[in-house]
């Protein structure tokens, strides 16, 4: 073999692609930081990495404020999926990708990128990840957040009063509207892609301890 194909070979093993789903307020992103920040320390930033599926919200720049809050955002086309897709596999091929910023108060993309580098780990936490078969391909592990609904709606209310500029009124109407029938259709039914199902939420501690074993057999 040709003595650069071989180095090149030893020094880019492939990322292994970690994604999380569940319904909105399952405990995603709480549980995906929480492996990130607790292996931070053992792996470095060139170890391990988080991506959003949030962060591939359409733009809705060119809406009136109007339009974009009457958005159905639990729907797959809310999602640029194709980029997202494609970012997983620069990553994998060990390219830098300039990873979207979404807002949830103006319902767009700001004008800023954030710089991802290729990891060894890259873990991906998002509502409707299984939903799209080329983007569900891309995963060597799927794990999915089954936190009951009713909890989720709770801790729902909570973060988006809190984070994300919502009233009480806009978060209930928007859960009968949307949230609650495309979870029915489109996410509670992708739980059957997972390789493994998550319950109580993202402080599973039994849950945190396994993945966070897994990947370091994985990195060692
Ligand atoms: N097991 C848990 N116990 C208590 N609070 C939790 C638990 N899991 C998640 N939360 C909280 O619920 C809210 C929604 O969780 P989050 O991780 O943002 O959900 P997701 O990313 O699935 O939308 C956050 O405020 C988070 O801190
Ligand atoms: N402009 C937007 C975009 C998204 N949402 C809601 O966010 C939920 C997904 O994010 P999680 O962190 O909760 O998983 C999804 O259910 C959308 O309804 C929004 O309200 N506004």
């Amino acid at each position: 073999m040709n003595q650069t194909k071989a180095k090149n070979s030893v020094q880019h093993k492939k990322p292994t692609v970690i994604a999380i789903a569940g319904a909105s307020a399952s405990g995603k992103t709480l549980f995906a930081q929480t492996i990130y920040d607790e292996l931070l320390p053992e792996l470095g930033a060139d170890g391990i990495s988080i991506i959003k599926e949030d962060a591939y919200y359409r733009d809705q720049s060119h809406m009136t404020m109007g339009e974009r809050e009457k958005t159905n955002y639990d729907d797959p086309n809310a999602f640029e999926h194709e980029l997202l897709c494609r970012q997983i596999g620069e990553l994998t091929e060990g390219n830098t990708v300039q990873c979207p910023v979404y807002c949830y108060k103006t319902h767009t993309r700001i004008d800023e990128t954030i710089e991802i580098n290729s990891t060894p780990i890259i873990l991906v936490e998002g509502i409707l990840l299984f939903c799209n078969e080329e983007l569900r391909n891309s995963f060597d592990i799927k794990m999915y957040m089954d936190t009951p609904l009713d909890i989720c709606l709770i801790r729902r209310i909570q973060r988006d009063t809190l984070e994300r500029g919502r009233s009480i009124d806009s978060i209930t109407n928007q859960y009968l509207d949307t949230v609650r029938p495309m979870y029915y259709q489109h996410i509670e039914p992708s739980k059957s892609y997972a390789d493994i199902v998550i319950t109580r939420g993202g402080k599973n501690r039994m849950a945190i301890e396994l993945l966070k074993a897994k990947i370091r057999q994985l990195t060692k």
